[in-house]
């Protein structure tokens, strides 16, 4: 790990943001971007200042835009006196370097934001472990940094260390050193999650995985669903760890769901990577929750993002349930033509508000048919000896029909699940 001296680092306070326009974007696709942007800049406490677009055909390679462009973003940057320059696209490290150069500032993309934030958020030992991980190997080839855009201090992250070449050297060194440490570390942790998840495959029980983009209310989902306490805040990536409850659904029938990091467009490769042992729980589901925010501008982006990082995680094929979530925000004459776009488009798609409790109930009787789809009916004859069993079918299964015969046998019509279904049957009828 490198040692910086905190005060030789200045705090970033207002940034300048910077969105580049491909010939394949339009001007609202870049200025959502720029919205988003400007979101999680402020979730680092920094200003975000009207951003400035530049319209690029191909990119330059010294500052991603031409030189002349540079230098009028330069001046702007002085002129509205932010202290920050951020990119919505990904630098080089080289690129960024110049800029910092070119700028005498703190020069970071959105990437570096994305990062910062979680880092900010960890806080279980896996999650901590994940961010540092990843924010050291992104920080390896951009070693010589000036400057702090982070209220705390974190591994991994800028240092303000000599830029000579042996400084340099050792410093990649150490870094390359902690990024073994840290993935040897990783494994241990991880060991410990497989375990914990197998004693829960052995249950049997459906499990679900809530998924979607940050910030739609898929903690809100599962704290409604379950009815225990989980963290919900209005804040991007608010969770950064699995946590699993279980969601009864009465008459001996539960399902499992557990709620997941949430997405964002354009989510540093290497936070996928980091997170994909977090967000393995999607894969090994067995079926989806997929949340979107029906007050959002952005359902398409929310959509095709979580989808396509699904896709990513081999996850896309599963059994998906859509849930529209936020319905209470929705303006009454636009609900109208907006749902029904959307039931054209997402039939069999749930619309509900986790804070009026609006179609919850609807979605809790499609995971009690979830659930009840592996509980298999059985008629048996229990011998005289054998209430245990008797005891079982009454403490786990559902008894439709119970009577006893002239011989003191018990009959039984009942559904029952998978995990004690076998011990029933030598004694089917
Ligand atoms: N109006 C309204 N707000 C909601 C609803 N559900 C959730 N919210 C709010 O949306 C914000 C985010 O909710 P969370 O449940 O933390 O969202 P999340 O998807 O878990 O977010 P991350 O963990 O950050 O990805 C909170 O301020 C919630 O109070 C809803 O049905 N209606
Ligand atoms: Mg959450």
């Amino acid at each position: 790990m490198i040692d910086m001296a905190e005060d030789s680092r200045k705090k970033v306070e207002r940034a300048l943001l910077v969105g580049i326009r491909t010939p394949d974007e339009t001007a609202a696709e870049v200025e959502e971007h720029l919205d988003e942007l400007a979101d999680l800049v402020r979730n680092l406490d920094i200003v975000p200042l009207e951003p400035v677009v530049v319209n690029l055909h191909s990119p330059m390679p010294q500052y991603c835009v031409g030189t002349g462009k540079a230098r009028e973003i330069a001046q702007l940057l002085q002129e509205c006196e932010a202290d920050c320059l951020i990119f919505d696209n990904p630098l080089t490290p080289s690129q960024q370097r110049n800029w910092e150069r070119l700028t005498h500032s703190c020069v970071i993309d959105r990437e570096e934001v994305i990062l910062d934030i979680f880092a900010e958020r960890a806080s279980t030992r896996e999650a901590v472990l994940q961010v540092e991980l990843a924010r050291t190997r992104y920080s390896l080839p951009r070693l010589t940094r000036a400057w702090t855009h982070l209220s705390r201090q974190h591994g991994g992250g800028a240092t303000t260390r000599g830029e000579g070449e042996a400084q340099i050297e050792t410093d990649r060194r150490l870094l390359r050193r902690r990024i073994r440490q840290l993935e040897e570390e990783l494994k241990t942790v991880r060991k410990q999650r497989e375990t914990q998840r197998k004693s829960r495959r052995r249950n049997l029980v459906p499990h679900g995985a809530i998924v979607g983009y940050t910030n739609v209310g898929k903690s809100s989902l599962l704290q409604a669903l379950s009815g225990s306490e989980l963290l919900v805040k209005d804040q991007l990536f608010a969770t950064l760890d699995p946590t699993t409850r279980r969601v009864p659904l009465g008459e001996n029938l539960e399902v499992l769901l557990t709620d997941t990091v949430g997405f964002v467009r354009k989510l540093p490769h290497s936070l996928v990577e980091a997170f994909k042992s977090t967000l393995e729980e999607a894969v090994l589901a067995d079926f989806l929750l997929l949340v979107l925010d029906i007050s959002s501008g952005q359902l398409d982006a929310q959509w095709e993002t979580t989808l396509s990082v699904l896709k990513e995680l081999g996850a896309d094929e599963k059994k998906i349930i859509v849930v529209f979530n936020k319905l209470d925000l929705l303006d009454r004459d636009a609900e109208l033509v907006l749902l029904a776009r959307l039931n054209g488009l997402f039939p069999g798609a749930y619309y509900i508000s986790t804070h009026t409790g609006e179609g919850v109930d609807a979605l809790k009787a499609r995971l009690t048919a979830i659930a009840a789809e592996n509980f298999q009916l059985l008629r048996v004859k229990l011998p005289p000896g054998r209430h245990d069993l008797a005891a079982l079918a009454h403490a786990s299964g559902r008894i439709y029909e119970e009577r006893y015969d002239e011989a003191g046998e018990l009959e039984l019509v009942f559904t029952i699940g998978p995990v004690h279904r076998h011990k029933f049957l030598e004694y089917t009828i």
